[in-house]
């Protein structure tokens, strides 16, 4: 599988993000987007999922499948955590489980919150618990429903460098199953097999 994007254009506010950008990740590979604040990270990711439209290009997920959007194959983490506080942590997950097409059941969502480090919070309402906290139950979602692409917009923020090196791990063996990782980030990931993209400076990379 190989996600592939050519001639990517992209205006926002009349404002040129960038243009003729190019790139691709294979299989098992991660791809950084870098560039400064403002420079249109987001709404390149944005844009992968089809939320957004592009002014020209156009990407594909070769090897996915046909019949779905690079949006249906790809989970989407943006900047909000997008939980219900007055559901607990584990019901969060076990509706996010049924929205995105994996098994929306409360062991399913206990393994992915212990894979977080997080088994303790099941049954917290998740207004309860800490900005990091909310952000790792975020995090779990990527673990309740099989997706080959992660398109990931700073997913590290509010983490403890505990949690980060946890979740490097879980990304990396994401890729070694063969996962595709697109993440924005202004802070290392320590992933292997990665590449930047980096935008806000000429080119791509392909
Ligand atoms: N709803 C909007 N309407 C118009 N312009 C917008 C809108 N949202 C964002 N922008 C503009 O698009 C540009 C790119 O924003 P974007 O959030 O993609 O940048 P970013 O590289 O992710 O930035 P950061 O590093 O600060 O997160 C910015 O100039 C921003 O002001």
């Amino acid at each position: 599988m190989r996600l592939r994007a050519w001639d990517l254009a992209m205006e926002r506010g009349g404002r040129r993000l960038f243009s003729r950008l190019g790139f691709e990740a294979e299989a098992g590979s991660a791809l950084i987007v870098t560039g400064p604040n403002g420079s249109g990270k987001s709404s390149l990711l944005r844009a992968l999922c089809g939320f957004l439209p592009l002014q020209s290009g156009g990407f594909a997920l070769d090897g996915g499948d046909g019949e779905r959007t690079l949006g249906e194959q790809a989970h989407y983490l943006g900047h909000a955590d997008a939980l219900k506080g007055a559901l607990t942590a584990g019901e969060n997950l076990v509706f996010w489980a049924g929205a995105l097409g994996g098994e929306a059941r409360r062991d399913a969502a206990g393994a992915a919150l212990a894979r977080v480090g997080l088994a303790h919070v099941m049954d917290f309402p998740a207004r309860a618990l800490s900005a990091g906290q909310k952000r790792r139950v975020a995090l779990a979602r990527l673990l309740v429903a099989r997706r080959p692409l992660w398109l990931l917009d700073e997913p590290t923020t509010a983490l403890d460098a505990a949690a980060q090196d946890a979740f490097a791990a879980i990304m990396q063996g994401f890729m070694d199953d063969g996962g595709i990782v697109v993440a924005a980030t202004h802070a290392p990931l320590g992933l292997a097999r990665a590449r930047e993209l980096r935008i806000g400076a000429a080119g791509g990379v392909a």
